[in-house]
C-alpha cells in the first residue's frame, strides 16, 4: 500500500520507459522473420513478458537482445496474463501453427471482446472455437485471401491480421476503426522489419515476407502522459526519450495540453510541460483511449465543465468510464457518467482511498490527482502498475525529490 501526500509543486525530469505497443510488435515480427533480429531497449513489464512468453512458446529462441525465429510456428498453450494486445496477435498467429493451440488469460481479459477477430479468421478458413478466452485454435488450415474486419471494439484486431498477412499474404479491409494510430504504429514497425504492403484508405494488401531488423524501441507517450499532465497541473516536468517524429496514439496529449492552456515545448527527443492556465476540455478519446483516465484527472482541476468520451472505454482492463466516475466522485468532484464518457466539473479534489479496479492506468491517473488533492491519498495495490510501467512510482519519487 502507498500513501501519496500532496505537494506544493512539481519541478523535475524523468526518462520515458520504452513503448509497450512497439515492444509487442517488435517481438512478434521477430518471431515471423526470415533471420534473427535484435530488439534494443524493450519494455519489460507484465504485458510484454506475456508477449515474450508467447514468442518463446511459438518456438523462437531468445538470447539476450537477439530473437532467433523458428522455421515453423509451434502450436502450444499460450497464457497471455492480462495483455489484450498479446491475446489478439497470438490468436491470429496460432492459426499458422499445425495442431491445436489454446490462448487463455486471466481476470478481465476473459471478458474482453475477441469475436470480430475470430469471425475474420474463420472466414479465412481457420477452425477456432470460442469468442472469449480461453479460445481453441486448430491451426494449419489458414490460407491468404481477402478479409473484412470490424474494428469498432479494438484496433488490435487489425494489427493481428496485418501481422498474420506478413506471413501468408492478405488483403484486409477495415470498417469502423477505433484507435487508428495503433494501426499506423503496426505499419511503421512492419516497415522497420522489411514487410511490403500497399494501402488505399482503409484497405491493405500485405505481401508475405519479414526480413528481420535491429530495432530500437522508442519511448512510450502513454506512460509519459501521466507525468506530462503533472507538469501542466503542478509546475514543470521534462520527459526525455520521447521522439518528436513518431505516430504514437497518445502523442495527442501534446495538442490537448496546449488546448487546455499549458506551455508545451517539444524537442527532438524530449517534451517539457509547464503550468500556465487550465481551461476545461472537450475531447473524444476513441482514437487514443489510454489517455482517458489522465485526461479525466486534468479535467478535475480545470475550472468549468469538461466532457471526455470514447467508444471503447468500457472494454479495457476495467470499465474505465465507471472506474473514473467512482474515484472522482469519492474525491468530491462533480461528475456525471455518460454512455460513452464523463462530464466533469473541475474543482479541488480531496485525497481518497483509490479503487483501482485492477487497472494500471486508473491507479497511475489517481496518483497524479493525489499530488494536488486536499489530504492524503491511498493506493492499496501499487503493483497494479506492473502491467505497463513497473518503475512508475520510482519515477514519481525521482520527480518529487
Ligand atoms: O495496439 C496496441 O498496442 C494497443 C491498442 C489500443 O487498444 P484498442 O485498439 O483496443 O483501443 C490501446 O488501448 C492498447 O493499450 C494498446
Ligand atoms: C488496454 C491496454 O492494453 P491491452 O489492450 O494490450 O490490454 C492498456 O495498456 O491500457
Amino acid at each position: 500500500m502507498l500513501k501519496i501526500v500532496p505537494i506544493a509543486e512539481v519541478n523535475g525530469e524523468i526518462r520515458a520507459p520504452p513503448s509497450k505497443s512497439y515492444t509487442h510488435r517488435a517481438y512478434f515480427l521477430s518471431l515471423l522473420a526470415e533471420r534473427e533480429s535484435r530488439i534494443i531497449d524493450p519494455l519489460i513489464s507484465d504485458d510484454t513478458l506475456a508477449t515474450i512468453d508467447a514468442v518463446r512458446a511459438f518456438g523462437a529462441e531468445l538470447q539476450n537482445d537477439t530473437v532467433i525465429p523458428p522455421d515453423e510456428l509451434k502450436s502450444n498453450y499460450f497464457f497471455v496474463r492480462e495483455s489484450g494486445t498479446t491475446a489478439r496477435i497470438t490468436i491470429a498467429l496460432a492459426t499458422l501453427a499445425h495442431g491445436k493451440s489454446v490462448v487463455d488469460g486471466r481476470g478481465r481479459l476473459r471478458k474482453r471482446p475477441m469475436d470480430d477477430l475470430v469471425l475474420a479468421l474463420q472466414h479465412l478458413g481457420s477452425k477456432i472455437h470460442g469468442i472469449k478466452l480461453p479460445i481453441i485454435i486448430e491451426g494449419g488450415q489458414i490460407k491468404g485471401g481477402k478479409v473484412k474486419i470490424n474494428a469498432s471494439k479494438s484496433s488490435q484486431f487489425v494489427t493481428a491480421l496485418l501481422l498474420l498477412g506478413s506471413k501468408t499474404g492478405l488483403e484486409v479491409e477495415v470498417t469502423n476503426p477505433v484507435s487508428w494510430p495503433y494501426v499506423e504504429m503496426t505499419l511503421k514497425t512492419m516497415n522497420s522489419f522489411g514487410v511490403k504492403y500497399e494501402r488505399e484508405g482503409l484497405r491493405f494488401v500485405v505481401y508475405p515476407g519479414v526480413k528481420g531488423a535491429s530495432y530500437e524501441v522508442p519511448g512510450d507517450y502513454s506512460s509519459a502522459s501521466f507525468f506530462l499532465v503533472a507538469g501542466a497541473l503542478f509546475g514543470r516536468v521534462k520527459v526525455e526519450n520521447l521522439l518528436r517524429d513518431d505516430v504514437q496514439a497518445d502523442m495527442a496529449i501534446l495538442r490537448i495540453l496546449r488546448e487546455t492552456g499549458a506551455k508545451v515545448k517539444v524537442g527532438k527527443r524530449y517534451v517539457e510541460v509547464r503550468t500556465q492556465e487550465l481551461r476545461p476540455i472537450n475531447v473524444d478519446c476513441s482514437q487514443f483511449p489510454d489517455l482517458f483516465p489522465i485526461l479525466a484527472v486534468l479535467a478535475s482541476y480545470a475550472p468549468g465543465k469538461s466532457v471526455i468520451r470514447g467508444r471503447q472505454l468500457r472494454l479495457k482492463e476495467s470499465d474505465r468510464v465507471h472506474a473514473m466516475a467512482v474515484n472522482l466522485a469519492r474525491a468530491g468532484i462533480k461528475v456525471k457518467e455518460l454512455k460513452d464518457g464523463l462530464e466533469i466539473h473541475g474543482g479541488r479534489p480531496k485525497g481518497v482511498v483509490v479503487e483501482d479496479f485492477n487497472d494500471h492506468r486508473i491507479a497511475m491517473a489517481m496518483t497524479i490527482l493525489a499530488l494536488g488533492a486536499e489530504g492524503i491519498t491511498v493506493i492499496k495495490n501499487e503493483r497494479v502498475v506492473n502491467k505497463s510501467y513497473p518503475n512508475f512510482f520510482d519515477d514519481l519519487r525521482r520527480l518529487l525529490q
